[in-house]
């Protein structure tokens, strides 16, 4: 293995005349936030300079939400879906007369599954939104099996809707101890705060409904005084990192070094690296596992250097019903996307107000652009998946993952 200079940490420069900024989020950091039956979330594509809660009042709008990447994320995707058809559910049953569709399970059902079917095409490649719609239909029909009356089918859906928000950051919790002190056993380091990770997108609490997944078995090693410093990649084109990952580990004091993702290669040559530590938007059964693009980037090189690639991602990223990541459909985003960069003028102007911009660094009409959202890392790649349930690793002289421990 080709290591030049094996320091501990890459050397970090700060920035001399840094931004006035107009965040004013605060740990944990919050991607939805509902009262009753309003829900509202933080738009990400104003983040890190502007925070701006804009309300959900339909599933019209949490669908555009979603396909716009005002918020992203697998698990907040799916907790917005869900928290959209609570809040249409909730509004139907306050309505004078009661709408038509209340009248019988059948009728609450043949109302219902169009609109989970809807949500679902927001964005294709995350399952936890599948796993979310499934989950609601499937209470839905036992409800009407059970006999019982409209209302209470509408207000069971409207309780298990909610759930799906809610469960996510017990989960995430969970996670991070399976995979945190699984990383610990695995380095034994001799002192504290000694471990150094790599960690690509935004897996923190804009991509979950609090605490994250890759970013809480990070968090959960600061906690424990295991973590040097969190390396994240800035992710481009949405730039996941630079402005969402670099915010939250800002926000929660943890100490990190920014990439870019071209520079993972040399960050390995350089500089003594842990893990690698990522999430997912799908996992199949055989541990293939689609994740932001550059995540299959960071895999191949970490095999070059023996660095373990840990994937964390609750159990409804995980899709059983397909083999491999060859099935996984991967997203191609608009190729608008790639050409733009959103950000804060800078330098501020005098009176430090924040402008947001929009930049073209590209020439208009660029032709060829390819923007793919995801990629596949093959499970003969990754070291460990983690889920709530715990940690699996392959068995000796496998390729692929036996999940059934996980899940
Ligand atoms: C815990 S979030 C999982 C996953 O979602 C992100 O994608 P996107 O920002 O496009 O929604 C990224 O792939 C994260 O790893």
């Amino acid at each position: 293995m080709h290591v030049i200079t094996p320091a501990t940490t890459a050397p970090t420069v700060s920035d001399p005349n840094p931004i006035v900024t107009a965040t004013t989020m605060t740990a944990p950091l919050i991607s939805i936030r509902t009262n009753d039956d309003n829900i509202e979330i933080v738009d990400q594509l104003l983040l890190p300079h502007i925070t701006e809660f804009i309300p959900i009042n339909s599933v019209e709008e949490a669908h555009d939400a979603i396909k716009t990447m005002k918020i992203r994320g697998a698990p907040a995707i799916a907790s917005l879906a869900s928290l959209s058809l609570a809040q249409y559910l909730t509004r139907a049953l306050r309505q004078v007369p009661a709408p038509e569709f209340l009248l019988s399970g059948p009728a609450i059902q043949a109302h219902v599954q169009p609109i989970l079917d809807y949500l679902l095409t927001s964005r294709p490649t995350a399952v936890n939104l599948g796993n979310a719609t499934k989950r609601l239909a499937k209470t839905l029909e036992v409800s009407i099996a059970a006999g019982q009356d409209p209302t209470t089918i509408v207000q069971t859906l409207i309780a298990d809707a909610k759930l799906i928000a809610d469960e996510d950051v017990g989960r995430n919790k969970a996670m991070a101890k399976w995979g945190g002190d699984w990383l610990v056993n695995r380095v034994k380091p001799s002192s504290k705060n000694t471990i150094n990770v790599l960690t690509v997108c935004n897996t923190g609490s804009l991509a979950t409904s609090g605490y994250g997944t890759a970013l809480g078995l990070i968090t959960y090693l600061h906690e424990i005084g295991q973590l040097n410093k969190a390396h994240f990649t800035q992710t481009t084109p949405y730039h996941q990192g630079s402005r969402l990952t670099a915010l939250e580990l800002k926000t929660l004091q943890i100490p990190s070094v920014m990439i870019c993702d071209t520079m993972v290669g040399s960050l390995f040559q350089h500089y003594d690296i842990h893990a690698v530590v990522v999430g997912a938007d799908r996992i199949a059964r055989n541990g293939d596992t689609a994740n932001k693009i550059g995540t299959y980037n960071a895999a191949v090189i970490a095999a070059r250097h023996k660095i373990p690639v840990i994937v964390v991602a609750p159990i409804t990223t995980v899709d059983l019903e397909i083999e491999s990541g060859a099935q996984i459909p991967i997203e191609q985003r608009p190729a608008i996307e790639a050409c733009l960069v959103r950000g804060a003028v800078y330098p501020p102007s005098e009176s430090g107000k924040v402008e947001q911009a929009q930049v073209l660094i590209t020439p208009t009409g660029l032709e060829g652009i390819y923007n793919p959202s995801f990629d596949v890392t093959p499970a003969e790649l990754i070291t460990a998946i983690v889920t709530e349930k715990g940690v699996a690793v392959k068995k000796e002289g496998e390729t692929v993952f036996d999940l059934s421990p996980i899940v």
